[in-house]
């Protein structure tokens, strides 16, 4: 069985990589004709990915009607920012796994937006899976969610399981599609507040205030949105705020670094979602009356409203309460 995957920057070259380093197939799909040419001729991406090969059992084309052509569904990688446009060029019979850690343009969830144009199968992908890892086949494990709630589909979850679960990826199905999709939303823009505090060499103490604070955080925001309440806690949330906010790899975490350090935020032309997801985050928070410190902070920083140090200032100095 071939895998579509629609996006060849990072995550979607470790995916379509990590099946065939066992030995499964796919179809990758590249906007631009001139990186799908350079895939197929260098068989690395140099740009998105570089250091992991891909296999002869990856196609990659920049022909999205071939690419999905055959296909049942597809996994959809390419940034949040460009989902919109991708949803209406595809056929709406297509089953989409949404992989994308941010919001649509309007804040809403892409899976909102996908059902919204018409998708009736719609699924996340999602867990604490770092590209540069997945792509290496080193293990790790990740939830497709799916349910039958608003128009969508439990099977596709687990067409995705079968369909992914290889002995480097460990795949669970969930049924909490808002809990799943909105962990790896939020946990960008915490993993940002955790590269502000390396980047102001604030120290271990500050570092775990900030994780343990912002998974309260996200936990509010994912209860005022109907996650179960389990969910935030599983790998989709506490596991991927965890493998971002402390990792190497992280482009959120390396952008809260580089602005604490004054110097650019940009990740050599690498998505870094938390960004635009802090702003759209804090303005649904004022609009709501809701109490998101962090995101707030970071929204604030990214804008260029407060400084990191005043960002710090306005945490430490909140009303005392009780944990
Ligand atoms: N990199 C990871 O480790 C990882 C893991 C899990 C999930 N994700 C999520 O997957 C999404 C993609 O991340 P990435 O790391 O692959 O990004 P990336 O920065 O490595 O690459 C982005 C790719 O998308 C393409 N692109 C940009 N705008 C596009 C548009 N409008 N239409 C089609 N293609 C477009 C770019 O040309 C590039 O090929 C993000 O939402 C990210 O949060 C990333
Ligand atoms: O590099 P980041 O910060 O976008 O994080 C990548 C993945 O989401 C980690 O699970």
């Amino acid at each position: 069985m071939s895998v579509c995957i629609l996006g060849a920057g990072g995550w979607g070259t470790a995916l379509s990589a990590m099946l065939g380093l066992h030995g499964r197939g796919s179809v990758l799909w590249a906007r631009r004709p001139d990186l799908a040419g350079e895939l197929l001729r260098e068989r690395e991406n140099r740009a998105y990915l570089p250091g992991v090969r891909m296999p002869d059992t990856v196609q990659v084309t920049s022909d999205l009607e071939r690419a999905t052509a055959g296909h049942d569904w597809a996994l959809l990688t390419v940034p949040s920012v460009g989902i919109p446009e991708l949803l209406s060029a595809l056929p709406r019979t297509l089953g989409v796994v949404l992989c994308a850690k941010g919001l649509a343009p309007d804040g809403d969830r892409l899976s909102v937006l996908a059902t919204r144009m018409g998708f009736a199968r719609v699924a996340v992908l999602s867990g604490p899976n770092h590209a540069e890892e997945i792509g290496l086949g080193l293990p790790a494990a990740t939830v497709v969610a799916s349910t039958e709630d608003a128009g969508t589909d439990a099977a596709l979850g687990e067409s995705v399981q079968a369909a992914l679960m290889t002995p480097t990826l460990r795949v669970y199905t969930s049924s909490d599609l808002v809990g799943v999709e909105l962990g790896g939303v939020l946990k960008n823009v915490i993993a940002l507040a955790a590269g502000l505090i390396d980047g102001l060499e604030l120290g271990d103490n500050a570092k775990a205030a900030i994780i343990t604070r912002g998974l309260l955080e996200m936990g509010r925001y994912l209860a005022s949105q109907g996650a179960e309440e389990g969910t935030v806690y599983g790998l989709s949330g506490l596991g991927d705020l965890v493998a971002t906010a402390g990792s190497r790899h992280s482009r959120n975490r390396a952008a809260g670094e580089a602005i604490a350090r004054g110097q650019e935020a940009g990740q050599g032309g690498k998505v870094v979602e938390g960004v635009r997801t802090a702003g759209l985050l804090s303005a649904w928070a004022e609009a709501h009356g809701q109490d998101l410190p962090i995101v707030r902070a970071v929204a604030r920083v990214v804008a260029g409203e407060w400084t990191p140090q005043q960002s710090v200032a306005a945490l430490m100095g909140r009303q005392a309460r009780e944990e």
